[in-house]
């Protein structure tokens, strides 16, 4: 018998459950016991000064310090919090199956059934953007902490809804309060929404070899492609950059917009090109959309 795997998890219940799903996976596949240690990371305990502390890369910061630090063996994150540019003493194991990949709207009624001037809560600059392109009469205001916050803002009548990640929601059981999923085609998710990544340490060969049993292909070629789009706009997650890829491991589709954040003006493209290139074609698109101007779009923000 051998030790149980340990897998270094934030307590939320997104978090947690995120984890428990990889588990479960793993042990059905391999049959390796998978033990889940519940870490408070830095992130947790000063939320107050997130944004000095650049955002969500906290979280993924404070796990991967417990795997260098042999905590723990593996972690689990949202995919659309890594930062773009991999450490390189972390090897990125294992892509499962994206869950949906797009973004809802929580409250009473769908988007376009919301009266003028209705108050609509989010954090992101690429919601915002994309939202004023179909409701530019609507009030878009800046919202911060967990997904349970944010919808007690529309419980308590503060907001008149929210937009969330669907993945999300589902995770943490709140998906019944859903009145809209967006279509990518009308609000972009962010590159890697919806996907998780599992990470260890990169010179665990034999770990990385087990936790493949996760991985799935087609998710992996299409977040690389959505990835590469914001690598090479040099954006981060707080850019308004949205970015969507699908395909069927042999032809990879992708699109991908920037949107100033007033949403008056956009630029979008689309391809379609080879899976195996996934990343060229990633970075393909995002010069295209330079010439097009993307680039000044982004704003100050955005770097
Ligand atoms: N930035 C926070 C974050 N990171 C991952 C998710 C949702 C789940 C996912 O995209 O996999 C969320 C919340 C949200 O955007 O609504």
């Amino acid at each position: 018998m051998s030790t149980p795997l340990r897998l270094g998890t934030r307590r939320s219940l997104m978090a947690t459950t995120q984890s428990g799903i990889v588990a479960d996976r793993l042990t059905a596949l391999t049959g390796r016991e998978v033990e889940l240690v519940g870490v408070t990371t830095f992130g947790d305990v000063s939320r107050a000064h997130l944004t000095q502390l650049g955002g969500t890369g906290v979280f993924v910061n404070d796990l991967r310090g417990r795997l260098l630090a042999g905590e723990v063996d593996f972690a689990v994150h949202s995919l659309k919090d890594l930062p773009t540019k991999q450490d390189e003493r972390i090897a990125l194991a294992a892509i499962p199956e994206r869950d949906d990949p797009r973004d809802a709207l929580v409250g009473p009624v769908r988007l376009r059934d919301l009266p003028a001037g209705a108050r609509v809560g989010t954090g992101s600059p690429r919601r915002v953007a994309q939202l004023r392109l179909l409701r530019p009469d609507l009030e878009y205001v800046p919202i911060r902490g967990n997904a349970d916050t944010r919808i007690g803002k529309v419980t308590s009548g503060e907001l008149d809804a929210v937009v969330l990640a669907a993945a999300g929601l589902a995770r943490i059981r709140r998906d019944g309060e859903i009145a809209q999923v967006f279509e990518v085609g009308e609000m972009l998710p962010a590159p890697g929404q919806g996907a998780l990544a599992v990470e260890c340490l990169a010179d665990r060969d034999d770990l990385i070899e087990l936790l493949s049993a996760v991985d799935d292909p087609l998710t992996r070629a299409a977040v690389a492609a959505e990835r590469s789009v914001l690598a090479a706009l040099e954006a981060g997650c707080a850019a308004p950059v949205g970015a969507f890829a699908s395909g069927d491991g042999h032809i990879l589709n992708l699109t991908a917009t920037v949107v100033d954040v007033g949403g008056a003006r956009s630029v979008r493209k689309s391809t379609s090109g080879p899976s195996p290139a996934a990343v060229e074609l990633g970075r393909e698109l995002a010069a295209a959309m330079i010439a097009e101007g993307a680039d000044t779009l982004m704003g100050e923000q955005a770097h």
